[in-house]
């Protein structure tokens, strides 16, 4: 059985006060449990603190991006020898809005995903089609091509921990959720992607989250298809009951 990963991606949410109340708040109740893994994708300005919070227990911190560089003269970067020196565990690589807004290519995701792993920080990894690209029945092509890439050049140890989040572009922020079949068709897919560019047991163990208006009413459902492992969580992230409620979703 695969694990259920629930990570909370904040995007450009919060003040530093709002962020501690937040881990406060739910840090205890996060079960020790081998089923569900809890992780919030903070902005960089909290990650200090929330690292320093979360210590010892089941909470886990990641940061939203990286530049892939080491260190040198990239104003307004962070690198992952910081993240990993502050004791960041996850970064997540390649959201839409950064491939949107911030010029993300699949080329920059596979040079960030090689530098996590070079730096021991485990890389979240989003794909997902436009609603453009779903009309003209693009999308396995798409995240096939997006994965591909991502993991280029890996080897089958790293491809087994990296968490692919699929997150179809369409159903961020929207209100829209993909109906738990189509997710799922989508996840088995990028499993299949997984196993060409691997082997078998790589794919079975790769973790493979759905993204995109994931609530507590819809949680249960999506995390019971066979190839969703978990879920990357915006807008129902924010608030510390509804994180919990999904996080409780993922230890059933
Ligand atoms: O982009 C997302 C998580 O990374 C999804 O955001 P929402 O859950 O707000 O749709």
């Amino acid at each position: 059985m695969r694990k259920k990963v629930i990570a909370g991606n904040w995007k450009m949410n919060k003040t530093i006060a709002e962020a501690n109340q937040f881990v406060d708040d739910v840090v205890n109740s996060i079960p020790a449990d081998d089923r569900v893994e809890a992780i919030v994708c903070a902005p960089f300005p909290f990650l200090v603190s929330l690292v320093e919070k979360t210590k010892g227990t089941n909470l886990k911190v990641s940061a939203q991006n990286m530049h892939f560089e080491e260190n040198g003269a990239f104003t307004g970067e962070v690198s992952p020898v910081m993240l990993k020196d502050l004791g960041v565990t996850h970064v997540v690589l390649g959201h839409s809005e950064r491939r949107e807004y911030f010029a993300e290519t699949d080329e920059t995701v596979n040079k960030k995903t090689h530098a996590a792993f070079a730096h021991g920080l485990t890389p979240i990894v989003c794909v997902g089609e436009t609603l453009e690209q779903r009309e003209a029945n693009e999308t396995m092509s798409l995240v096939e091509t997006q994965v591909k890439k991502a993991l280029e050049g890996l080897s089958n140890e790293q491809v087994t921990k990296t968490i692919i989040a699929y997150e179809p572009v369409w159903a961020i922020g929207t209100g829209k959720t993909a109906s738990s079949e189509d997710a799922n068709e989508v996840c088995a897919h990028i499993r299949k992607v997984v196993k060409s560019v691997t082997d078998e047991a790589t794919s079975e163990a790769v973790v493979i989250q759905y993204g995109g208006s994931v609530k507590p009413a819809n949680v249960d459902e999506l995390l019971a298809q066979s190839d969703i492992d978990g879920a990357l969580v915006g807008g129902a992230s924010l608030e510390a009951d509804s994180f919990l409620q999904l996080v409780e979703a993922g230890a059933k």
